[in-house]
C-alpha cells in the first residue's frame, strides 16, 4: 500500500470525531495516488498519440529514459513488498499452525508439558554433595568398606531365597549388590546388651525396613528408606551408627577434639531431641556389657545453651544430633570439626531436600574432608525426590516399604464433614471416642492456643505446642504429654514430623494441612509399632477441592471408608481421559505436577529469605 494513502487511513484512525474526519476529506493539498504501472500506461498513451508528430530525437531519448528508470523503480518496490508478505504470511503460517496443533492437543497432553517443564527444574537442581566436592569434580565411586558380614548361612543363601524373604515382608529394593535381608536380630551381629534392652521395649523381632535396612547400612551402603510413620527408622539408622563409632573407638579411642564419627541430621528440634534420647538409651545399654566403650553423644539444636553439652564435648565425641542452623554454627566457631566423620544420616529427608534446606544441607557436606557414607529416611519421598537424591549418593540402595507417601495401615481414618463454627464443640464430643492421650492439630498457631485455652476451660487437661512458643515451654509440653500428665497435646505441624509419642489412641486432625504429606505424617502420630489408632479428620467448605481429592484417594488406596461428601468430589482430571498418576513432587495421587501445593510452598519459601524459624532448624 502507498505511504500516502496509509497515512491518510491512520489519520482516519486517530480522529473519531466527523468534524476531523470532514477536515480531512476536504484537504485540497490531497492528491489522489495514481499506482506507477497506471502511470505508465498513461505515458505510453501520450507517447502513442504523439508518433505521427515530429519529435525531438533528444526529447525522445529523456522520455524512453524516464520510462526505463521508473520501470525499475516499480520492479524493486514490488520486490520489497513480496519479500515483505512474505515474511508476515510466514509468521502468520506459524501461528495458526501452532494454533491448530494446540487446538488438536488434549489437556491431558498440556498437563504432560507443563509437568515436564517443572520436572526438568527439578532435574537441574545440583547435586546433593558438598561445594567442595562439585568445584573438585571429586567423584567417589566405590562404598566405604566395614568389617561387618552377615553370618555364613544367611550369606550362602541363594538370590531367590533374599527375593522371597524380600516378598514376604513387602520390600522393594533397587541397587547394585544389594546385601541381604535378616529377619532376626541376632543375627545382624548386634551387641546382646542393646538386643536385651529392645527385648525389654518389646522390640524383639526387625521391623521390614530395619530387616533390609540395618544390614545394608552395616554394609557401608549408602541408602535410602522409605516406609511408613512409625515402622522404627529410627532403630534402622541409629544402630548403624553406634556400631561404626564402637569399631573406631575401639580401633584408636578418641580424645578431646576428636570425633565425631557421625551425624543425624533432623528437621526439627524436637525431632533431634527424640533422636538424641534414643541414641543416649541404646548408648548407655551398650556401655553396661563392659565390653563396650562408652560412647559420646551430643545434641545440637537452636534454644538451648551449649553449655549443657560441656560435658560431652570435653571428651572424645562419637554422635552428633542435629538441626542444620545450629550444626553450621558449631562447625564455622569450630568447637568440632568433620575431618574424621563419616556417617551423616538425614531423618525426614524428603523434608531436608525441600528448598528451606538444601544449602544448609550442602554446607554441612562441605565440613566433610573424606569420603562418608550417607542415609536418607522417610515415610514420605516421592519418586522425583527419590531420583535427585540417588544421584547424590554413592552405588545407593533404595529401600522401600509400601508406597512413599501412604499411610499406615493400621490407622483408622474417619473424615468428618464439620462446619468451621461448629468445630470447637464436636471436638469436646470427639474427645469421647478413645481414652487419652489425644493429639489435635491444627495449621494455624493462634488456632491452637484457642483450642487449648476452650481445652483448659472445658477442664481438660491439654497443653499446646507450636513455632512461636519458648523452647522451654515445647519441652515442658512434650514432657508432660510424654509423661502421662497431661492427656491432650494441641500441636501445629511442628510436633507431626518423626515425633513418637507413647501409644496415642486418637489424633484429631481439627484443620486439614493443604499437603497430604503432611497428613500422613500427622495421622502417622498413632497406630506405631503395630499398634492400632483412630485418626479424626474435620472438613469444610474451606477444605480446598484438591486437598479433599487427595484425601479421598489416600482413604481408597488404604481401604478405608470413603464418605459419601468425599466420594461426590470429581477429578477434573478424570473427564480428560488417560491414567490418573500422582503428583511426581508430594506424592498426593489427587492432583498433578501443576497443581502441586508443595511446589507452591517450596517456592514461597525459596523467594523467603529467611530460614523458617517456626520449624527450629536453628
Ligand atoms: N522392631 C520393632 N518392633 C516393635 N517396635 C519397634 C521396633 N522398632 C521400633 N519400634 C518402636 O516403634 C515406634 C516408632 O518408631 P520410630 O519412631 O523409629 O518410627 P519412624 O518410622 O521413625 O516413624 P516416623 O516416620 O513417624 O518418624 C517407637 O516407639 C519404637 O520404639
Amino acid at each position: 500500500m502507498d505511504s500516502e494513502n496509509s497515512v491518510k487511513r491512520r489519520r482516519i484512525q486517530r480522529s473519531p470525531s466527523p468534524s476531523a474526519y470532514k477536515l480531512d476529506e476536504e484537504d485540497e493539498s490531497y492528491v489522489p495516488y495514481v499506482p506507477v504501472a497506471q502511470r505508465r500506461q498513461e505515458k505510453l498513451a501520450k507517447l502513442s498519440s504523439w508518433s505521427g508528430a515530429k519529435k525531438d530525437p533528444r526529447d525522445q531519448q529523456r522520455e524512453q529514459e524516464e520510462l526505463e528508470d521508473e520501470a525499475k523503480e516499480e520492479e524493486k518496490r514490488r520486490e520489497k513488498l513480496r519479500k515483505e508478505r512474505t515474511l508476515l504470511m510466514e509468521a502468520q503460517d506459524v501461528h495458526s499452525r501452532k494454533a491448530e496443533e494446540d487446538a488438536k492437543k488434549t489437556e491431558e497432553q498440556k498437563a504432560k508439558e507443563a509437568d515436564e517443564e517443572i520436572l526438568e527444574a527439578i532435574r537441574s537442581r545440583k547435586k546433593l554433595v558438598s561445594d567442595l566436592e562439585l568445584a573438585h569434580g571429586i567423584q567417589y565411586t566405590e562404598s566405604l568398606k566395614t568389617s561387618w558380614r552377615p553370618p555364613k548361612y544367611i550369606r550362602d543363601r541363594s538370590e531367590q531365597e533374599h527375593a522371597r524373604i524380600r516378598q514376604k515382608h513387602a520390600i522393594l529394593v533397587e541397587g547394585e549388590d544389594i546385601p541381604p535381608p535378616i529377619e532376626h536380630f541376632v543375627d545382624m551381629k548386634i551387641p546382646s546388651s542393646i538386643l536385651d534392652y529392645l527385648k525389654s521395649k518389646r522390640i524383639t523381632e526387625p521391623t521390614p525396613i530395619q530387616l533390609q535396612g540395618i544390614p545394608t547400612a552395616f554394609a557401608g551402603r549408602d541408602l535410602i528408606g522409605i516406609a511408613f510413620t512409625g515402622s522404627g527408622k529410627t532403630l534402622a539408622f541409629c544402630l548403624p551408627l553406634i556400631m561404626l563409632a564402637i569399631e573406631e573407638e575401639t580401633k584408636v579411642p578418641f580424645v578431646r577434639g576428636e570425633g565425631p564419627v557421625g551425624v543425624i541430621l533432623c528437621p526439627s528440634r524436637e525431632l533431634a531431641n527424640q533422636t538424641y534420647e534414643n541414641v543416649m538409651t541404646w548408648t548407655a545399654a551398650l556401655a553396661k556389657e563392659g565390653r563396650y566403650p562408652r560412647l559420646n553423644t551430643v545434641l545440637c539444636i537452636g534454644g538451648i545453651s551449649m553449655n549443657d553439652q560441656n560435658d560431652a564435648m570435653s571428651k572424645g565425641l562419637h554422635i552428633v544430633v542435629a538441626t542444620p542452623g545450629r550444626l553450621i554454627d558449631m562447625l564455622e566457631k569450630k568447637k568440632f570439626t568433620f575431618n574424621n566423620c563419616k556417617y551423616l544420616c538425614m531423618d525426614e529427608a524428603d523434608r531436608m531436600i525441600d528448598l528451606g534446606f538444601e544449602d544448609d544441607v550442602r554446607t554441612i557436606m562441605s565440613f566433610f574432608k573424606r569420603q562418608r557414607q550417607t542415609l536418607l529416611f522417610s515415610a514420605t519421598m516421592p519418586r522425583k525426590i527419590q531420583d535427585f537424591a540417588q544421584q547424590s549418593l554413592i552405588r545407593p540402595i533404595l529401600v522401600n516399604v509400601g508406597r512413599a507417601g501412604a499411610a499406615n495401615l493400621d490407622v483408622l481414618q474417619v473424615v468428618e464433614y464439620v462446619k468451621q463454627e461448629a468445630k470447637m464443640v464436636y471436638l469436646l464430643e470427639c474427645l469421647q471416642k478413645t481414652p487419652p492421650p489425644v493429639i489435635i492439630f491444627s495449621e494455624n498457631k493462634n488456632e491452637v492456643d484457642d483450642i487449648q485455652e476452650y481445652l483448659l476451660l472445658k477442664g481438660v487437661e491439654a497443653v499446646a505446642i507450636h513455632g512461636s512458643k519458648t523452647q522451654e515451654e515445647r519441652q515442658y509440653a512434650i514432657r508432660s504429654f510424654k509423661g502421662g500428665a497431661k492427656d491432650v497435646m494441641v500441636a501445629s505441624g511442628v510436633a507431626s514430623k518423626g515425633l513418637d509419642f507413647n501409644e496415642i489412641q486418637h489424633v484429631i486432625i481439627f484443620s486439614m494441612p493443604k499437603e497430604i504429606e503432611d497428613y500422613v505424617h500427622q495421622i502417622g502420630r498413632t497406630g506405631r509399632s503395630g499398634k492400632t489408632g483412630i485418626a479424626t479428620t474435620f472438613v469444610n467448605m474451606n477444605t480446598p477441592e484438591q486437598t479433599l481429592l487427595d484425601l479421598k484417594y489416600l482413604l481408597m488406596e488404604a481401604g478405608q471408608k470413603v464418605p459419601p461428601f468425599l466420594a461426590t468430589v470429581e477429578d477434573p482430571r478424570a473427564v480428560q481421559g488417560g491414567a490418573l498418576k500422582g503428583c511426581p513432587v508430594c506424592g498426593g495421587l489427587g492432583h498433578g505436577i501443576s497443581d502441586c501445593p508443595k511446589l507452591e510452598e517450596t517456592q514461597r519459601r525459596q523467594m523467603a529469605s529467611h530460614r523458617p524459624n517456626d520449624e527450629g532448624g536453628y
